[in-house]
């Protein structure tokens, strides 16, 4: 008997970083959007293991290291029980991206083998154990849109109407999310800015429950995006080639270095890829659509 679980990519449609915390962390406010980019975690019976599979998986840990695995063993402590189970991952959300694609995957390991091991565990409780492995292992089991407080674990569903188009422009190599928070830090001293408590955009939320895409493209923003960019200073061309082929708005997703750039619609996103796979500002380019529901179980 084996369980596969389904679980999507998420984009930051607002990320606000308020000052770092005595903890090592910063409080946000985050507007997390789960998006069609997939990856699939199947649970069966066998001694813990983590086998990954997919076109680009450098520096996914096979073993006890991925994210996958931790999230099997806090469940299995939960549960009273042995973590005895082998976990294969087949990976398409890529790898150190700003997309969340190994929370993802630990949002998946905790589904699946809850599921597994027949455990009824409610879901607040896994939304709990989620947000012990990571900060945006929650939202992959919440899905949708959702506003994220807090390390951005503590998660509000938000209204959202209709259906966005999105271009993802994934770039070469990953950036480390502790270093992107640390060059943001670096960056507010070294220009005298005080890190100010962020708030949830109005415009944001309007253009969302309103499922408008001019205005929600007009409306992101993304607080690491200057530390990204400081990282990774490619990504600037990358941003601007995204503007000049007519997107309705670009941002770095998260602590990058995957851009994202919101279309009108779908043969928009088509053709706002293939301008962009024409100015060779990225290793490759794919569309999705969002919102997506959060980690569900395969028939
Ligand atoms: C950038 C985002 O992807 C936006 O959704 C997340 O904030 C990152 O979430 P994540 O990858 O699950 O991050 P975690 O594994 O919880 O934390 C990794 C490291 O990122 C930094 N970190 C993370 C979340 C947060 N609110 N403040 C932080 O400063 C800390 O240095 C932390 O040690
Ligand atoms: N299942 C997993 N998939 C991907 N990376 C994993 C996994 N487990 C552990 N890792 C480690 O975590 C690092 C970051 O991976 P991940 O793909 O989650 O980054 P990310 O998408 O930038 O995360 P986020 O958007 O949450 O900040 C990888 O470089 C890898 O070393």
């Amino acid at each position: 008997m084996s369980v596969t679980v389904k679980v999507p990519a998420k984009v930051n449609l607002q990320l606000g970083v308020g000052p770092l915390r005595d903890d090592g962390y910063h409080d946000l406010v985050n507007v997390f959007h789960a998006v069609s980019l997939f990856d699939e975690v199947t649970a069966a019976p066998g001694p813990l293991a983590v086998t990954v599979a997919g076109a680009s998986i450098e520096g996914v840990p096979a073993g006890p290291d991925n994210l996958a695995a931790r999230a099997a063993r806090r469940l299995a402590d939960h549960l009273g029980r042995e973590a005895d189970v082998s976990l294969h991952i087949d990976k398409a959300i890529p790898v150190a991206g700003g997309m969340a694609g190994g929370s993802a995957d630990a949002a998946a390991a905790l589904l699946a083998c809850a599921a597994l091991w027949e455990a009824d565990v409610p879901f607040e409780t896994l939304l709990e154990l989620a947000a012990d492995v990571g900060s945006d292992v929650p939202f992959a089991l919440f899905g949708g849109t959702a506003l994220g407080l807090g390390r951005g674990e503590r998660l509000t569903a938000l209204p959202c109407a209709g259906e966005f188009h999105w271009v993802f422009a994934l770039a070469d190599g990953g950036l480390s999310t502790p270093a992107v928070f640390a060059e943001c830090d670096r960056l507010r001293a070294a220009f005298e800015q005080e890190a100010s408590w962020p708030h949830e955009s109005p415009d944001l939320l309007a253009a969302l429950a309103s499922g408008d895409p001019k205005a929600l493209g007009a409306a992101l923003t993304n607080d690491l995006q200057p530390a990204a960019l400081s990282l990774r200073p490619s990504l600037a061309r990358t941003l601007a080639a995204g503007r000049e082929y007519g997107a309705l708005g670009g941002l770095v997703s998260g602590s990058g270095p995957t851009c994202a750039f919101l279309a009108a619609d779908a043969a928009h996103a088509a053709e706002l890829a293939a301008a962009l796979d024409e100015a060779d500002v990225a290793r490759t380019l794919v569309t999705a659509t969002g919102p997506v529901p959060g980690a569900h179980v395969l028939p």
